[in-house]
């Protein structure tokens, strides 16, 4: 990722953008290795459930350090720990650059529409997304999925002390046409599984779970839709769902295309075909 490699050069705050298990806190600590910080200390802090207070404990002795901070799920930091890392941030200002937290940030949901809605600062989103970036989803790299497989099976087989298996042609297919909701993680456990279950085979379709082998996205998108009796215009449907991911991902068209299932270039070919204002 080129803009991660320019970034880490820098000290500027970084809002990672993505779905869960896409990789951002592996991203967060690239940069951090990246970085002229890369022998100062990276601490990842997880914003879900922290009782108020945990954020100022935890940077309490980091202040007057060059360290980095990964706050993790950033959308559900505390309503006052919000406004104390928003003081830190102004304390950090004032301080000597030998004695800076750099703050890298990451969200699964979409922060600038928390923001409009009301429920995350926009002071703090400003301080935090200097630089955003966004972590594709595993389903829009289908050609690393090879690659990434046979790497997540050589780990966890020096890890398990057993032979990587292979996969045969076709589990490969089924593996690119999988829609992976839980993206890097869901890869990962699913090659550990392989690698234990069936270590030095060849892995083919049968081998792989019922819902990679259904590569079926359908059923995970549309739960529950039945075709009303009197039919459905097709066209008008798709394009009154283009209009309401869009409205939820608030106007990013990277996260509505995800919302679809699409690919974001997808997404635009059929903006124009529907003349949506993008
Ligand atoms: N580039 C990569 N190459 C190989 N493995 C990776 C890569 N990036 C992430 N992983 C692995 O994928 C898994 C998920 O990554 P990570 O925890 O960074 O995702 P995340 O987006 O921070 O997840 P969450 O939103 O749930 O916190 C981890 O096991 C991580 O080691």
């Amino acid at each position: 990722m080129n803009a991660a490699r320019m970034v880490a050069a820098t000290d500027v705050s970084v809002l990672l953008l993505g779905e869960p298990g896409s990789g951002k806190s592996s991203l967060a600590r690239d940069i951090h290795t990246a970085s002229p910080r890369r022998k100062d200390r990276f601490l990842e802090f997880a914003c879900t459930g922290a009782p108020e207070g945990d954020l100022a404990a935890c940077v309490a002795g980091m202040e007057a350090q060059r360290a980095t901070l990964y706050l993790s799920e950033v959308s559900e930091l505390a309503t006052n720990d919000q406004a104390r890392l928003l003081n830190l941030l102004a304390r950090q200002d004032s301080a000597a650059r030998s004695a800076q937290l750099r703050i890298i940030a990451g969200s699964t949901r979409d922060l600038n529409a928390l923001v409009q809605e009301g429920r995350f600062r926009r002071d703090l989103y400003q301080r935090l997304c200097v630089v955003p970036l966004e972590v594709a989803p595993l389903r829009e790299r289908v050609l690393d999925i090879p690659l990434l497989t046979e790497h997540f099976m050589v780990l966890a087989a020096s890890r398990h002390g057993l032979d990587a298996p292979s996969l045969k042609a076709g589990a490969e297919r089924l593996l690119r046409r999988y829609h992976w909701p839980g993206n890097l993680r869901e890869l990962g456990n699913l090659c550990e599984r392989l690698v234990i279950l069936l270590p030095g085979a060849e892995i083919g379709p049968e081998n792989l779970p019922r819902e990679v082998r259904r590569g079926d996205v359908s059923a995970e998108t549309a739960p529950g839709f039945e075709l009303p009796p009197q039919g459905i215009d097709l066209n008008s449907l798709e394009a009154e769902l283009i209009r309401q991911a869009l409205s939820l991902a608030g106007g990013n068209k990277s996260r509505a295309a995800r919302l679809l299932g699409l690919t974001r270039d997808t997404l635009l070919y059929r903006l124009q075909k529907h003349l949506i204002p993008g």
